[in-house]
């Protein structure tokens, strides 16, 4: 996960400043040394290290701060405000305003994950209402062409892809007119990438904005290169003027120091980034959402975010009826699991949650076991999942020959669930007699 040595430091030297109470100027110096440090660990680029500190220190060490009630907390303020700022401050946006189609042009270096990102971001788009066109202008590395075709066919999104033999500047000019004819109003062009920059790519892409005038050049970079992803970041924006930076991989950089420079070196904002290889793996970037997550503020905003989109409202609201009315049995429960993965990988999922990031570092999140699970519960009759009271010694035998588990797996999934189901009765209970009124409640009011 990103950011992982990172926040661990940080947290500790927070954790410390926070044990001591009232602070002195040289407890803060020591702090920030080490924030310093952690954040020069992270491979984030020595000049945006020293401003960091320098505008952190202005705020921190006066009098206000150090004499107030709560220093350390107000210390962890700036330091969190700063990287927020560092990362843009606020949430940067698409710009898909003007007259349809709107041209979004992709660019960035070979392997960077721009073939990718197209269709992440197309499925993205198309689930806020827009219909998106993909254009394959990546004519150099034929795969590139086929692999957005079959992406393309798996997100059921249509892809210009006239082959390989033809001028990329051309294809980008004719997917922009086949959006218009087909009532597409967003049109978004793969273009090709080299292993460097070169000037020939530059030509090329300069070439394709002179055509299309696309409304966004967005930049994809891979966070795991780390500095490299900065100065490619810087150079392109240089030659040909980008409007945001996605950057892909986040899932595998472990450091972050990408992330933290990018916006600070080039003065173009991360507007997306990759957290994994599916095409539902693309999240808006959200600056103090990230810097909480850093400070192990947990973030629970993208957490409600990912649930609401995985759930759907018809089901949540049967589940309610059910769990009031305490027929809540296997079957909802099977179903729950199911919404639960949806939303993505458990261990991205646990990382948001206040507090969990930092210990989350020795667990491992156990999907087989969410796999067995599923497959005990697919091989219970119906009776059986909607009254697993019925199922007897036999039964269970059954049941593990049948998804290939131990007997051992299916008895322990059924003290969980009865386990579960104890819970719900308490807080439904709980919740019953709370509405029925709080006169006998133990405590004044
Ligand atoms: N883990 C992870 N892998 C990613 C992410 N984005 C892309 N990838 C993988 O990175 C590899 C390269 O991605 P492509 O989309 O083929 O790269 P490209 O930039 O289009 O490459 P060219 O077409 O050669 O320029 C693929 O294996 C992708 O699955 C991400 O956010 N996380």
């Amino acid at each position: 996960m990103a950011f992982e040595g990172l926040a661990e430091k940080l947290q500790s030297v927070f954790k410390r400043l926070r044990g001591k109470g009232k602070l002195t100027e040289a407890d803060v110096e020591a702090a920030l040394r080490e924030v310093r440090l952690a954040l020069l660990e992270a491979d984030v680029h020595f000049k945006v290290v020293k401003d960091f500190i320098a505008r952190v220190r202005q705020r921190a060490v006066g009098q206000e701060v150090l004499e107030s009630l709560t220093p350390a907390q107000q210390v962890i303020k700036i330091v969190h405000d700063e990287l927020t700022q560092l990362m843009g401050g606020q949430q940067a946006r698409l710009d898909l305003g003007g007259a349809p189609p709107v041209p979004v042009m992709l660019v960035g270096l070979q392997g960077s994950g721009k073939t990718t990102t197209a269709a992440k971001l197309a499925r993205l788009l198309a689930r806020q209402g827009r219909q998106p066109l993909l254009v394959a202008a990546d004519v150099y590395r034929p795969a590139a062409v086929e692999q957005l075709v079959t992406l393309g066919q798996q997100i059921q999104l249509p892809v210009h892809a006239p082959g390989t033999d033809r001028d990329p500047v051309d294809i980008a000019r004719e997917g922009v007119a086949e959006a218009r004819r087909r009532g597409r109003d967003v049109v978004i062009i793969d273009t090709a990438g080299r292993l460097h920059i070169d000037d020939a790519l530059m030509e090329e892409l300069e070439r394709i904005r002179q055509a299309v005038a696309p409304r966004e050049i967005l930049l994809v970079v891979d966070a795991m290169t780390g500095q490299d992803a900065v100065n490619v970041a810087e150079t392109f924006h240089r030659r040909l003027g980008i409007d945001g930076v996605v950057l892909t991989k986040l899932d595998g950089d472990a450091r972050g120091g990408a992330a933290l420079s990018v916006r600070a070196v080039t003065g173009r904002p991360i507007k997306f980034v990759g957290l994994g290889e599916r095409v539902d793996q693309l999240e808006p970037f959200h600056p103090e959402r990230m810097a909480s997550r850093i400070l192990g503020m947990g973030d629970v905003l993208s957490l409600i975010e990912k649930a609401q989109a995985a759930f759907d409202a018809q089901q949540a609201q049967r589940l309610e009826r059910k769990l009031r009315e305490q027929t809540f049995d296997l079957e909802d429960f099977l179903e729950q699991l199911r919404q639960v993965r949806k939303m993505g990988p458990l261990d991205q999922l646990l990382a948001m949650i206040p507090g969990l990031g930092p210990r989350l570092k020795d667990v491992t999140v156990d999907e087989g076991e969410l796999r067995r699970i599923e497959a005990i519960i697919q091989s219970m009759t119906p009776e059986e999942r909607r009254h697993p009271e019925i199922i007897n010694a036999s039964r269970r035998r059954r049941i593990a020959r049948g998804s290939g588990t131990r007997v051992q797996d299916v008895n322990r999934l059924l003290k969980q669930f009865a386990e579960t189901q104890r819970l719900m009765k308490q807080v439904t209970g709980a919740a019953r007699r709370g509405r029925r009124g709080l006169g006998n409640l133990p405590f004044p009011r």
